[in-house]
């Protein structure tokens, strides 16, 4: 990262009231030789919120992987452009990539527990991450996920049983409790609700309005009320182009960009 770029970063974070917790500048992305991404600048602010909704294959997924490096992953993509957290570049090669995806966990579609324990799946990371050492540790990290995923009293006394034995929406919560578990500062979802029933959508869609208070939040929706719903602000993607970020109910009432009503009026996408 040079300091120019770095300089405009940190005026950029002053000039807002609200902490700047990522930022991206000119994100670009490619698939081999297919650009899905075209230059991304936005700020993502610590305790939002922040919804990414657009029509299918206009690179919201392809974003929220940047923020986290998950398409390291994937050989043939490569990303260009600026990304920090906290103000440092994550691609600076200081930076440990581990540590990076422990700071800025994910939550997939489709719940995707570890076929091992309820209480196996919340430890992984923290005994990974050598976040703890004694049984005693162990169990206080398993109950303040539990509880903080709304899914302790539902699990206290099957601890031992296999995560993959949860309901479709427990086993989301279970998987949002092992984010949490490794104390994350930021976590990614990506559609979490898609395979979830109307019911424990709504439980996860409280969850998310609770976890705000603590951390910052970034989630891919295609279900507009949704993003309504848990959103503060929301960023409207179309053909790997950021086309407007804004207060979500600005963006949801009074949208600039044309294209924005008639997507979330149901005419496309
Ligand atoms: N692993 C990959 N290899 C090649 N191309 C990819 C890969 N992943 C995504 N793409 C392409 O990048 C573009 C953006 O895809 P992406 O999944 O980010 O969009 P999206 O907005 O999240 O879509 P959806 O809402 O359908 O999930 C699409 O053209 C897609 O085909």
């Amino acid at each position: 990262m040079d300091n120019a770029t770095l300089n405009t970063t940190a005026a950029v974070a002053t000039a807002s009231s609200k902490p700047v917790k990522m930022a991206a500048r000119g994100v670009k992305v490619f698939y081999g030789e297919k650009r899905a991404l075209h230059g991304i600048d936005v700020d993502i602010y610590e305790n939002e919120v922040l919804a990414l909704i657009g029509p299918s294959g206009c690179g919201k997924s392809t974003f929220l992987r940047c923020l986290n490096r998950m398409n390291d992953t994937i050989d043939i993509c490569r990303v260009e452009g600026l990304i920090t957290l906290d103000g440092q570049d994550i691609h600076d090669p200081v930076l440990d990539v581990v540590q990076l995806r422990a700071r800025v966990g994910m939550v997939f579609q489709k719940p995707n527990p570890f076929p091992k324990s309820i209480y196996d799946n919340i430890v992984y990371g923290p005994r990974l991450h050598g976040l703890a050492t004694r049984k005693d540790e162990f169990d206080q990290i398993v109950e303040t996920s539990l509880r903080r995923a709304g899914l302790w009293n539902e699990v206290k006394d099957r601890l031992l049983e296999p995560g993959t034995g949860l309901s479709g929406g427990q086993q989301q919560r279970l998987c949002i409790a092992r984010a949490i578990a490794v104390s994350p500062e930021v976590i990614l979802m990506d559609e979490p609700c898609s395979a979830l029933d109307p019911i424990a959508t709504a439980h996860i869609e409280e969850l998310i309005d609770e976890l705000r208070q603590a951390f910052t939040i970034i989630i891919v929706t295609h279900n507009m009320q949704q993003a309504a719903r848990v959103s503060q602000r929301t960023a409207f993607f179309y053909l790997g182009d950021m086309v407007e970020v804004g207060d979500t109910e600005e963006i949801f009432i009074n949208p600039r960009d044309e294209r924005i009503q008639g997507y979330i009026t149901g005419r496309f996408g």
